[in-house]
């Protein structure tokens, strides 16, 4: 008989078209509109079997790669111990599985190429992906519906690179219902060599903001996705998080102008930043304005992407 032995799974990262923040909650979440979008930028995350130890002993062992384009000093980052998003996924459907920890036991292997800490959801990508290689891996036969919840337990943003293409967060984010997008949008995204911590951001926008609305979507939003019409989408993108992003880190408004200044349709901070991503025109525009962006001095690099992407895939299950 065959048994898999190993997973590799990849999941993109998001850009955030919208995020629209109401006031702090009782539990210190935030209630959020968040129209998530997957763009082609992947971190490949793959699952093998361990040799089973005795309980309790040990760590999780995990591998952090650069993939090709990725950032090295980002790496640093990255936990490896069972802090990693990846780990505690993996004991999550073991959980589910109903394993004992030596038979849980594997070790992960991460090729990074979504900037840490960036607000691009790296650690969520990962996440999902773990979830899925591990169903696979365990032989877990989760549903669609086990994972999502198993995503949300792991982090508000975990649930969206499960399901990918473009889709709005409700709640804390994590519950999510699809957004048709048409055609491909080009993006732009100037990756910052420090990261920046998303429960700072949000304290600091309670700190700018201790009168906000509750959060609202933006018809004109879905309409351009639906339509597929980079400026309508352009003139409709938001980001309540970026005022305080900016506040944290204001060298951050030369990387947005320089964008802007290059061609680009709209720059925005994505998500809790410190990554400002930029939609272009078309491809040739979305190349222009990285080259003009990485001159500029403004940013540590520059890459083109383009959404929607499909959510988490598998790339290889090896068998022995
Ligand atoms: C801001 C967003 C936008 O998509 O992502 P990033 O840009 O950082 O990637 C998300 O809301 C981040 O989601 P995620 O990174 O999964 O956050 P979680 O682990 O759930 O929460 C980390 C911390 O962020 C804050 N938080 C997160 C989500 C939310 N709706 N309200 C919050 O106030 C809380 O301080 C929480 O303790
Ligand atoms: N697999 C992982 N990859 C990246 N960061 C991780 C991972 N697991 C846990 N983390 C932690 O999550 C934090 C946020 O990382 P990340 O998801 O990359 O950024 P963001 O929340 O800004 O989108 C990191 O600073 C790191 O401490």
């Amino acid at each position: 008989m065959t048994a898999v032995t190993a997973v590799t799974v990849r999941a993109p990262a998001k850009v955030n078209l919208l995020l629209a923040v109401g006031p702090v909650r009782e539990d210190g979440y935030h209630d959020l509109v968040n129209v998530f979008h997957a763009v082609s930028l992947f971190d490949e995350v793959t699952v093998r079997r361990a040799d089973p130890g005795p309980a309790g002993a040990g760590e999780p062992v995990i591998d952090v790669h650069a993939a090709a384009g990725g950032l090295d000093a980002h790496l640093a980052g990255v936990p490896r111990d069972g802090d990693n998003l990846a780990a505690r996924a993996a004991r999550l459907v073991a959980r589910e599985a109903g394993l004992s920890e030596e038979r849980a036991r594997v070790r992960i292997r991460i090729d990074k190429a979504i900037p840490v800490a960036g607000g691009m959801a790296g650690g969520s990508a990962d996440a999902a992906a773990a979830l899925l290689a591990c169903d696979a891996l365990f032989g877990a036969g989760l549903d669609a519906a086990a994972l999502q919840a198993l995503a949300a337990e792991l982090g508000s943003d975990v649930p969206f690179p499960l399901l990918g293409g473009t889709a709005v967060g409700t709640g804390r984010g994590e519950v999510l219902e699809p957004v048709p997008s048409r055609g491909r949008f080009h993006w732009v995204f100037a990756l910052s060599e420090r990261g920046l911590s998303t429960p700072a951001v949000f304290g600091e926008y309670d700190r700018l903001r201790p009168d906000a609305p509750q959060p609202r979507g933006d018809a004109a939003l879905t309409a351009a996705l639906g339509a597929g019409d980079p400026p309508a989408l352009a003139a409709a993108l938001r980001n309540d998080l970026e005022p305080a992003a900016l506040s944290l880190r204001p060298d951050l408004a030369r990387t947005l102008d320089a964008g802007r200044e290059a061609g680009a349709l709209a720059g925005i901070v994505s998500g809790s930043g410190p990554t400002c991503a930029f939609l272009a025109p078309d491809a040739d525009g979305a190349a222009e304005v990285a080259e003009a962006l990485e001159k500029s001095g403004t940013c540590e690099r520059a890459l083109t992407a383009h959404g929607d992407v499909p959510g988490a895939e598998t790339v290889t299950p090896a068998v022995s």
